[in-house]
């Protein structure tokens, strides 16, 4: 008897990379996607008796994203397309008892060409991506829709970068015989925006059924999360990244009562004024030496801010 077990595994097909066009006789629109598909279950043989007659190959999966993404109608909607992959591993595999299924959609914006949307040419148009993250369990042996459960789907936006050059302070902070920086009342203030939410209509009542959320507007939310962010970035005179992050996540829940929690990671991206006194110019008039205009963006180290923010569960 060995005395070690597998406390965890999961396996599947990482970056499966996927573009779908959808023709309308010239008109085309297109999704591109990257996907990964991950397994639980009763996969233990594998490990310790080297008896693949239960792995479906990660070869599979992939083949199945590929035609799964043919049949499907929910390609561009990916929060739904996720559900549909999960779920078929589970109906598909009685042995499969969760499927983790994450999307990242990459941007394709329509060009503009003489002034006229152009019917079949886009563009990259940053690198930030729209991502969902799915969990399908099964519930019992049964062969039908209520041996499913949507366990849990997380949206986000990732890689958002944006600058803003004043209307960002940071001062008040310990100052000590560790401090070397300077309290500053503006300041460039640098971040590439992750956020992930989680939804309240994914009860632990709600079961499988892809009706049950093929109304829930994902999209729209993930727009209006999106301009919310970058609104209060803008606008909000920040006193810090931690007090900036609090305003976005505050106001995402206020304008979206689905929504259930909000996390954001911001980067503290942090540029310096250069110093120019060594040549004989001076980077900026003020005597505070806030309106330099000569900066060096620092790569490394940077800041990282993180906090999720929930909704206070209402004591019955
Ligand atoms: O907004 C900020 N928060 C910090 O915690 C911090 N720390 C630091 O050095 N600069 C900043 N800026």
């Amino acid at each position: 008897m060995s005395d070690v077990f597998i406390s965890q595994q999961s396996y599947g097909k990482d970056n499966i990379r996927l573009i779908k066009v959808f023709r309308n006789k010239n008109w085309h629109e297109v999704v591109e996607l990257t996907i990964d598909v991950l397994l639980d279950g009763d996969f233990t043989a594998a490990y310790t008796e080297a008896d693949n007659s239960k792995i479906v190959a990660t070869d599979s999966m992939k083949n199945t994203v590929y035609i799964l993404a043919k049949q499907s109608s929910n390609v561009q909607n990916i929060e739904l397309f996720a559900t549909e992959i999960g779920r078929h591993f589970i109906f598909t595999y009685s042995h499969v008892s969760q499927a983790n299924v994450s999307i990242t959609k990459h941007k394709w914006t329509r060009m503009l060409v003489d002034g006229k949307f152009h019917d079949h040419s886009f563009y990259r148009d940053g690198e930030d991506t729209h991502n969902a993250k799915v969990i399908v369990t099964r519930i019992n042996n049964n062969d039908d829709e209520n041996s499913i459960k949507i366990e849990s789907i997380e949206s986000g936006l990732k890689n958002l970068l944006v600058l803003k050059t004043t209307g960002s302070k940071f001062s008040g902070f310990i100052r000590d015989k560790y401090t070397t920086l300077p309290e500053t009342n503006d300041r460039i203030l640098s971040t590439s925006i992750d956020a992930t939410w989680t939804y309240n209509i994914i009860s632990p009542n709600v079961t499988s059924s892809i009706e049950n959320i093929i109304k829930f507007e994902f999209d729209n939310i993930f727009e209006s999360i999106r301009s919310i962010t970058l609104n209060t970035f803008a606008t909000h005179d920040s006193e810090s990244v931690q007090a900036t992050l609090y305003l976005m996540a505050n106001s995402v829940l206020k304008s979206h009562p689905q929504i259930e929690s909000i996390r954001y990671e911001l980067p503290n991206k942090h540029s310096f004024a250069y110093d120019l006194e060594r040549f004989g110019l001076k980077n900026g008039e003020s005597s505070e030496g806030n309106d330099a205009d000569i900066f060096v963006p620092f790569d490394k180290p940077n800041g990282i801010i993180t906090a999720t923010i929930s909704r206070k569960k209402e004591l019955l």
